[in-house]
């Protein structure tokens, strides 16, 4: 039986971390503040959403949910955007996946300042994190916090094959990067590789990222490997199920997430952080 590296004990003790961070600059009169603006009226987005709030008040930040409706057009989310770009209360800005369809996506998360970009969405924050920059940058919640989870277990990136699946911007392109940075050697697949199956087996750390229920079993995982599942499915009866099918793969795994309370948790407490440390660089930056 396969190690449980488990997001939501170690995301309870970042989050313990980021509210002693918060309160300290909220005494020296900086309260970290982030908003979060949703359009449309998805379920599953308006449950994230609320969940992302509750949690930063809990923390002791300042915390804006804009809800706008489906039919909003995209100046008018560029509009919110660029008024909270402008607000001095606001560290850091996040615009909820999925957008309806006549707002490009892009172009709305482009219009998010660098330095206020938690998501690290933004083509400058994007890039630090391809070229390796030094410096203190944004980086997507999902990915840095998979990282902090095996930190935390102590499983190491160097030298180690990855296979990351599914290549989406949110998770795949920059978990695949921040491995790379780490010195493993990573291979970014999708629904056009070939012996997709065959590829994960050679893994040694296996990332799941596709949003499809029980892509990979047991059989496909490298005995010993360490299995990242990303996926949030929600089954006809209301269960969360990831992409990896826990009862055969947690035989085979050294090490593996649960879904749920594995990387979910994580994201959010890495939100919360990422928060924090957006409104400690913009002090350093004299802003
Ligand atoms: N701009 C943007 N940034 C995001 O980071 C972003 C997004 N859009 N769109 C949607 C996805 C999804 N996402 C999740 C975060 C936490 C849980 C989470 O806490 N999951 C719990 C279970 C929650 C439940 O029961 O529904 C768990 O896995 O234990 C899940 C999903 C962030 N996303």
């Amino acid at each position: 039986m396969a190690i449980i590296l488990d997001g939501k004990t170690t995301a309870a003790s970042l989050n313990d971390a980021t509210k002693i961070q918060a309160d300290k600059l909220t005494a020296q009169g900086i309260q970290p503040g982030i908003a979060v603006i949703l359009v449309g009226e998805d379920p599953a987005s308006q449950i994230y959403t609320r969940n992302k709030h509750r949690k930063a008040e809990k923390l002791g930040m300042k915390s804006v949910l804009i809800e706008l409706p489906e039919t909003v057009s995209q100046d008018e989310v560029i509009n919110e955007v660029e008024k909270l770009n402008q607000d001095q209360s606001i560290h850091a800005i996040l615009v909820q996946s999925p957008l309806p369809d006549h707002i490009d996506a892009t172009t709305v998360t482009n219009s998010i300042l660098p330095s206020k970009d938690v998501d690290g969405f933004n083509p400058t924050n994007l890039g630090k994190l391809y070229g390796r920059q030094p410096g203190n940058y944004p980086v997507a919640c999902t990915p840095k916090g998979i990282m902090t989870l095996l930190k935390q277990y102590d499983i190491t990136l160097a030298g180690k094959n990855v296979v990351v699946i599914g290549r989406s911007v949110l998770v795949g392109r920059p978990v695949a990067a921040l491995m790379i940075n780490q010195n493993a050697t990573v291979t970014l697949a999708g629904r056009f590789t070939q012996n997709l199956k065959a590829l994960a087996k050679t893994a040694d750390i296996l990332v799941v990222a596709t949003g499809t229920p029980a892509l990979i079993s047991g059989q496909d995982i490298k005995p010993g490997a360490t299995v990242i599942d990303v996926g949030i499915n929600r089954g006809a009866d209301g269960k969360l199920t990831g992409d990896v099918d826990f009862e055969t793969a947690s035989q085979v795994a050294g090490a593996i997430t649960p879904v749920p309370g594995g990387v979910g948790p994580m994201t959010i407490a890495t939100l919360m952080q990422q928060t924090v440390e957006l409104t400690q660089w913009s002090l350093n930056n004299g802003k």
